[in-house]
């Protein structure tokens, strides 16, 4: 588990303060893969370097397993250092070193042995799925094979957390894929809790569990993305799930007794539910909006659906009572919907 805990970061610039990070609180739970996201300047970069402890904040607590980072220094820093392994923003290979030699780079730091450093290195080429390429220089690795093998490079000391900065900004779409595949074996065939810094959504839509929205150094958003998902007025439930309605309105159209927006969350919901509650209660149910959509290996349907029926209000509770989210247009007592 990672705790910060009101975490304050601020740089002199140009005569001048920028608070980078403004009392930043959250958790990622052990085993976990975390996505910080925001707008440029919002000080993502920040938490992660005071998280890596490359950078000391000016106040607050960063914990680790509940052990107080930022209070430690010496050697006690140092070890602390090695519980997490970093993969820094851009191209960060050693050019004259060979894949495996990169690789092996924190294992000679930790003055690990020679046999052994060469099986961990290969454990390490196995999980990235560059076990042919041990010997090729990285001028000759494509830009996701590059930034596979500083995820192997990072997780070499068996580090608890693994923070990455960015690891797909300069990839393309199926590029990018490979690298999040390798990011999400961390999690779940080494158990690390991982934190990514990215300002791209399809990461968070890919890989992540929780997500922390950072806004001019503070936290905006944050919980699980499957929760956070179903909230009306979620900034990430926006950019992560179909639009329903250009206009944002859940006005009834022409016809209907109800309209309104469902979210679905899960196989079952997104498969059965409107058909069942269509039948069940004799309405007629239209997709007037939305589309289905995947966050990580769960299917989420967000509609904007018109219901027409004497039974129509009954048909909606029932989805509720069976976990569908819903927001509704208020429906004064005459059916008309209120402004
Ligand atoms: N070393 C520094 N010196 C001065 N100002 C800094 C320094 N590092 C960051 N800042 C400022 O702190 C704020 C947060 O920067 P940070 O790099 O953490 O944001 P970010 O969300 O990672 O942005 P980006 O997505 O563009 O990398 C910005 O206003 C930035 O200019």
């Amino acid at each position: 588990m990672i705790t910060v805990e009101n975490l304050t970061k601020s740089f002199q610039h140009n005569g001048g303060t920028v608070r980078a990070l403004d009392g930043v609180s959250m958790e990622v739970p052990s085993g976990a893969v975390c996505g910080v996201v925001g707008a440029s300047g919002a000080g993502k970069s920040t938490l992660a370097r005071c998280i890596a402890l490359l950078e000391k904040p000016d106040s607050g607590a960063i914990r680790v397993e509940g052990t107080d980072l930022v209070a430690l220094d010496g050697k006690a820093l140092r070890a602390a250092r090695r519980q997490i392994g970093v993969v820094p923003q851009g191209d960060s290979l050693l050019r004259q070193r060979t894949a495996a030699g990169n690789i092996a780079l924190p294992l000679e730091a930790a003055a690990v042995s020679g046999p052994q450093r060469r099986t961990r290195v290969a454990e390490l080429l196995d999980l990235v799925g560059l076990s042919d390429k041990a010997g090729v220089y990285p001028d000759q690795l494509s830009g996701g094979q590059r930034q596979r093998i500083a995820v192997a490079r990072a997780l070499a000391a068996k580090p608890s957390v693994l923070l990455a900065d960015e690891p797909t900004s300069a990839l393309d779409p199926s590029t990018t894929d490979s690298v999040l595949a390798v990011l999400d074996r961390a999690r779940s065939e080494l158990g690390v809790t991982v934190l990514v810094v990215t300002h791209d959504m399809a990461v968070v839509r890919r890989i992540a569990d929780d997500v922390a929205v950072l806004e001019d150094g503070r936290v905006v958003e944050h919980g699980k993305v499957l929760d956070l998902v179903s909230e009306p007025g979620s900034r990430i439930s926006s950019s992560l799930l179909p639009e329903t309605d250009q206009a944002g309105s859940l006005k009834p159209g022409s016809g209907h007794d109800v309209v309104a927006e469902v979210v679905l969350v899960g196989f079952a919901a997104v498969g059965a539910l409107l058909p069942e509650a269509s039948s069940r209660f004799g309405v007629e149910l239209s997709i007037l909006g939305g589309g289905l959509t995947r966050l990580g290996d769960t299917p989420v349907a967000k509609f904007k659906v018109g219901l027409t029926g004497e039974r129509a209000e009954q048909a909606l509770k029932w989805m509720v009572e069976r976990d569908a989210h819903v927001r509704r247009a208020p429906v004064s007592v005459d059916g008309v919907a209120a402004a």
